[in-house]
């Protein structure tokens, strides 16, 4: 069952590894079937050279498993969430790269200071705020996910395809589980670049001009941006 979705997660687990956001078994990638209302997701505590893609787990979106021997991630009900709330994503990474990981340590929206930025996530990236003691004792995973759904209730998540959970780390998402890796290997990128560029000059301002052109540049109406056309 859905064993291409399982190969995609596997190959989208093992680039985590590969573009060097994870060590040991931190972090997980899961993809989405919207037509099956299916979901595969790396197998918790797993080394990832040990891993197949018949590891996979596959779940549906109330978390019951369909298929698989092994555990789902223990960040499943987060994905499932996620899943549940922003209906046009088709896969979710969570890290603990170490620059998103610590703008999440410092509770802090990493503030959109660059065209690198824009072109990504359009807007600052934003930090959830403090769980509750009832958030944190209950289903904890689960209510990471609905914390990130409340941050983002004035927030486009396709626009804006990454959050940091505060004191834990970043989840990103994208159109499938490449893309959403993809959007986390850029935001551990602009996480390094902002923080770098504020120990710099903390007084540095960003031209608000540059937001929307580099935006709409990849993903606006005219949107050009890597199919090869001339300016
Ligand atoms: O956030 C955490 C731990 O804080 C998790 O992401 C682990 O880093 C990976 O857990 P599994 O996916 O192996 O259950």
């Amino acid at each position: 069952m859905l064993q291409e979705l399982k190969e995609k997660v596997f190959h989208a687990n093992l680039e985590l590894v590969k573009q060097g956001l994870v060590i040991y078994t931190w972090g997980n990638v899961s993809g989405i079937d919207r037509e099956k209302g299916l979901i595969a997701i790396k197998p918790s505590g797993l080394d990832y050279d040990k891993m197949t893609a018949d590891d996979m787990v596959v779940v549906d979106l109330e978390g019951n498993i369909v298929e698989g021997k092994l555990r789902p991630s223990s960040d499943t009900p987060t994905h499932l969430a996620l899943y549940r709330a922003f209906p046009a994503i088709g896969g979710v990474v969570h890290t603990h790269s170490t620059y998103a990981t610590a703008w999440s340590q410092a509770g802090l929206d990493i503030p959109n200071i660059g065209t690198t930025h824009a072109d990504y996530f359009h807007k600052d990236i934003p930090c959830t705020a403090d769980m509750t003691a009832e958030e944190v004792r209950g289903d904890y995973e689960l209510e990471t996910g609905n914390v990130i759904v409340r941050r983002f209730a004035d927030i486009d998540p396709t626009a804006t395809p990454a959050v940091l959970v505060k004191n834990h780390g970043p989840f990103t998402w994208g159109k499938d589980p490449a893309d959403a890796v993809h959007n986390a290997v850029v935001l551990e990128q602009v996480a390094k670049m902002a923080f770098i560029a504020r120990t710099i000059n903390p007084a540095l301002t960003m031209n608000p001009l540059l937001i929307e052109k580099h935006y709409n540049r990849k993903h606006g109406p005219g949107a050009y941006y890597g199919q090869g056309k001339q300016d």
